[in-house]
């Protein structure tokens, strides 16, 4: 896949707005009395690609259907590219591209024709060398005639991408956009992606895969039970929340921690052939030497040692299980 390589001009006519998204104060009940949604404040920045993650149910969907306009909040307000989205539902949907969840496809309908008519959706003129450009940079270029039934899964999830794409929005949605796509395509779909922001699109995506928020995203947002808990940049949450890990390989193995080693945070792995030592990252002691040393003193011997950085997933495991 290529990527979309000029530059959309939607992003140029506003230039107003601080941030590409403004959400306050945001909470949703719906009919049955369920919250899913408690105040949620939230700013996305212009041309950044910010992972909300959280387990099933947490509200994310119900989130990203409040910004698009198609699920009415109980309170608070949604500013897309500095247009209120209740107020001025069309202005801000046509600046809006939504890859939804579900594959709901047009079946009979031509890849080519169902992209097209997206764009007529929104008002804008017909453009096929838009068009063009989207279904080539998602290697739909030779599907283009082929009714959207015969289409693979993975391809049928491109379709959704380039309808969303269609009418050149600054704004991209995408709810779990690669659920179900093998390894491949996803790396294809991470590169379209970083190639759609570099073009200046701002691009919102819910995953369950965090080594996709890992690979991809410049901020990560922690929704859990319709709380917020946490945004940040995601190489500072990895230096902040990251431990980091060090695997002692052991010449005999030990039944037991060795005695007078209280303070420090060990483990025996491997039937006793391991010891691990797990340290804070950003300490500027890791305390690894004195740590070596006194296993040398108390007659422990090591014949390998290696390091291991916990990755994105091990610190949102961590986070859900601290959060009551
Ligand atoms: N129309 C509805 N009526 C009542 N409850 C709803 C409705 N839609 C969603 N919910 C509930 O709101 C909560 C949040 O759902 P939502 O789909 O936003 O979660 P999610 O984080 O996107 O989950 P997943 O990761 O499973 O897609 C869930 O408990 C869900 O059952």
């Amino acid at each position: 896949m290529t990527a979309l390589a000029s530059r959309n001009p939607m992003n140029d006519q506003v230039t107003t707005a601080t941030h590409a998204v403004s959400i306050r104060g945001i909470s949703k009940t719906y009919k049955n009395g369920f919250q899913a949604l408690k105040a949620v404040d939230l700013d996305i920045r212009r041309g950044e690609i910010f992972a909300l993650l959280g387990p099933n149910g947490a509200g994310k969907t119900t989130l990203i259907s409040i910004i698009c306009g198609i699920v009415q909040p109980s309170s608070g307000t949604v500013m897309a590219d500095g247009h209120d989205v209740l107020r001025d539902y069309r202005a801000t949907r046509s600046r809006i591209g939504l890859v939804p969840q579900e594959l709901s496809t047009d079946a009979f309908e031509t890849v080519w024709a169902a992209v097209r008519f997206s764009r007529g959706l929104f008002g804008r003129p017909r453009n096929d060398q838009h068009i063009e450009k989207v279904l080539r940079a998602l290697s739909l270029w030779e599907k283009k005639d082929a009714k959207i039934m015969t289409l693979s899964g993975g391809m049928k999830r491109r379709v959704l991408i380039a309808k969303a794409l269609a009418h050149e929005p600054s704004i991209l949605f995408l709810d779990e956009p690669t659920a179900g796509v093998d390894v491949e395509l996803r790396h294809d779909m991470w590169q379209m992606v970083r190639g759609l922001r570099d073009t200046g699109v701002t691009v919102i995506l819910t995953t369950h895969y965090i080594d996709e928020a890992e690979e991809m995203a410049d901020r990560v947002g922690v929704i859990t039970r319709g709380e917020l808990i946490l945004v940040e940049e995601k190489d500072v949450l990895m230096r902040k929340l990251g431990k980091k890990q060090l695997s002692i390989s052991l010449q005999s193995p030990l039944q037991a921690l060795p005695e007078g080693l209280d303070g420090y945070a060990l483990e025996l792995a491997d039937n006793g052939a391991t010891l691990t030592y797990t340290f804070d990252a950003q300490s500027e002691d890791t305390g690894i030497a004195a740590l070596l040393r006194k296993l040398g003193e108390r007659g422990v011997d090591f014949k390998d040692l290696h390091t291991l950085e916990s990755s994105l997933e091990d610190i949102f495991v961590n986070l859900m299980r601290s959060t009551p």
